[in-house]
């Protein structure tokens, strides 16, 4: 992959007790949707959700998510933290727009590149961190819990909303779910459709820590980076994947029929239907505003 490496000084003497430090902007040309850096003293690469309104997971931003991902790993940076360019949304989830009236070539592509990226941000060798600075529905759900820490602020609302949109959070989306919340919260909260306001989150355990800035949840995802500096990253990647293999494995050996369900279902006319519904009321609502 051709990558563009600029060097972009960033001072952080307005957060204390930091010393200066840099961060290299690595980004692919076609790089539109995300803005990825590494801190130079940390070796930390951020990824940075970067498509307003809401961050909803199209297409190209998924696939930009993969490449970051991939440039992390080459670059053997120590870890990678995810967040958002916006004050009140991490990510929205799914991009609505790419299962409702789909065309059949591109929402195979969307649904085999959501697939994969989290296949790979799941089973990532390195560690992974989710400052959750906004709100995270469903898919921004899906991303917060393939990373192994997450770290939230107050007031935004995360979970597996699905149902009540009409969709069924697949197998995989509830698996990670699964590794956080216990069994019985989660199948409750998942049937029923239940975000979790930030403080519920922390109560089951969706999220690790909750602070009140976004530097803040950098600083936290940093010092949960950290704490494996004396750890082997070798050994720690290993042990991580015996932890996640099973999970990784069953989806990886059923993609295709993963692919056949999804598009089974969001091609039934009732989901067509329901879905469209909801869009209208996302866009009701956001004319109110
Ligand atoms: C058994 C096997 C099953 C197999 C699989 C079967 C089915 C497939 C399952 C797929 C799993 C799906 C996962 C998903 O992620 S679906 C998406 C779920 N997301 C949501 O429900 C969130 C919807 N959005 C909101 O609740 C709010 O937008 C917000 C995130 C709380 C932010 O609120 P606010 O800042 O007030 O923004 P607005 O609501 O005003 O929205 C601004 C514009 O953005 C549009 N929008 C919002 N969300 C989405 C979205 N997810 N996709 C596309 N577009 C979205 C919204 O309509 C506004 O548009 P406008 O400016 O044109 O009016």
């Amino acid at each position: 992959m051709n990558i563009i490496r600029t060097v972009r000084s960033v001072a952080f003497s307005s957060i204390p007790n930091r010393t200066l430090s840099t961060t290299r902007s690595l980004s692919t040309p076609s790089a539109q949707y995300t803005a990825f850096e590494v801190n130079d003293k940390t070796g930390i690469a951020t990824l940075t959700l970067n498509r307003p309104p809401v961050n909803s997971l199209n297409l190209e931003l998924l696939t930009e998510m993969r490449n970051c991902l991939k440039d992390a790993e080459t670059n053997k940076c120590k870890g990678l933290i995810i967040t958002s360019s916006s004050n009140s949304v991490f990510t929205a989830g799914l991009d609505l727009l790419e299962m409702y009236q789909p065309q059949d070539e591109r929402v195979k592509s969307f649904w085999t590149a959501l697939q994969s990226m989290w296949m790979e941000l799941y089973g990532s060798k390195i560690p992974t961190a989710a400052a959750i600075n906004g709100h995270a529905p469903a898919g921004g759900c899906l991303i917060a819990t393939a990373c192994e820490y997450r770290v939230m602020l107050p007031n935004f609302t995360i979970g597996l909303n699905e149902t009540l949109i009409g969709i069924v959070a697949p197998k995989w989306f509830v698996s990670a779910f699964l590794n956080v919340v216990p069994r019985r919260v989660a199948e409750q909260a998942i049937t029923q459709g239940k975000l979790f306001t930030t403080a519920e989150a922390h109560n089951v355990g969706l999220v690790d820590d909750v602070v009140n800035t976004k530097e803040e949840a950098i600083a936290k995802c940093e010092q949960f980076i950290g704490s494996f500096k004396n750890v082997n990253p070798y050994a720690r990647a290993l042990t991580k994947q015996q932890f996640r293999i099973k999970e990784l494995q069953e989806l990886e050996q059923q993609r295709e029929k993963d692919l056949q369900i999804f598009l089974g279902l969001i091609m039934q006319p009732s989901v067509q239907k329901a879905m469209g519904i909801y869009l209208e009321g996302l866009k009701k609502k956001s004319k109110k505003q």
